[in-house]
């Protein structure tokens, strides 16, 4: 349940909570889809997912702002250095990849909602590690690929018909402490249906 339903749940309500901040954004984005969808109610075609490229930056910068998985555990098999510090083996170590996504050296203006951060000439040079919403190595998520069919496809068919706004504000929103980044208490949105 963990591994293929809350993160996904998760990111699309955070996706539609920023979108409803963004109206621009999401004025982009209804241009991209409906585009592509015109009156259809849902894609059927993975080609129709494929050419959903903003979509897909959408996705990712919310990923990055709100990671689903916000800290992944390991345990270290061999003695590492890293900077100054030794860490022995078999310590257990927290990676806090919530932290790492808002380092503002890597994402300029971090708390910005920006998807143009991951237009490929915008991100082609950042660190294969500076961003690990799927985390990495051998234990990296198997769904990752499913992801983007499955949020594409129930983002894109919800923008097509309804313009969200958001009620609450990004300060408003605590977080839930759990495995999973969530709103303690929900989010609240407005859908007007589109004409
Ligand atoms: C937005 C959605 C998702 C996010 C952000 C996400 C994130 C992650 C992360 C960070 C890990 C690594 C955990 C760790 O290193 O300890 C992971 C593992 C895993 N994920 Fe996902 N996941 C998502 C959706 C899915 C879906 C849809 C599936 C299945 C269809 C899935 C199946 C798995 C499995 C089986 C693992 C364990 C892999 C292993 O240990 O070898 N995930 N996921």
């Amino acid at each position: 349940m963990f591994g293929g339903h809350d993160t996904i749940t998760a990111n699309i309500c955070w996706t539609l909570f920023l979108l409803g901040h963004h109206p621009e954004i999401q004025e982009k984005l209804y241009e991209e889809v409906h585009g592509i969808l015109q009156h259809k109610s849902t894609p059927t075609l993975v080609s129709e997912l494929s050419n959903m490229k903003y979509l897909e930056c959408v996705i990712k910068e919310t990923l990055r702002l709100y990671p689903s998985v916000p800290v992944v555990s390991r345990k270290i098999e061999q003695e590492i250095t890293l900077g100054e510090y030794k860490i022995p083996a078999s310590t257990n170590i927290t990676l806090h990849i919530y932290a790492l996504h808002h380092l503002p050296e890597t994402f300029p203006n971090p708390n910005k909602f920006d998807p143009e951060r991951f237009f490929p000439e915008n991100s082609q040079n950042r660190h294969p590690y500076a961003y690990l919403p799927f985390s990495a190595g051998p234990r990296n998520c198997i769904g990752q690929k499913f992801v983007m069919y499955e949020e594409k496809t129930m983002l894109s068919s919800l923008i097509n018909r309804y313009k969200v706004t958001a009620v609450d504000t990004r300060e408003d929103i605590k977080f839930s402490i759990g495995l999973v980044l969530k709103p303690l208490k929900g989010i609240i949105l407005k859908l007007e249906r589109r004409e």
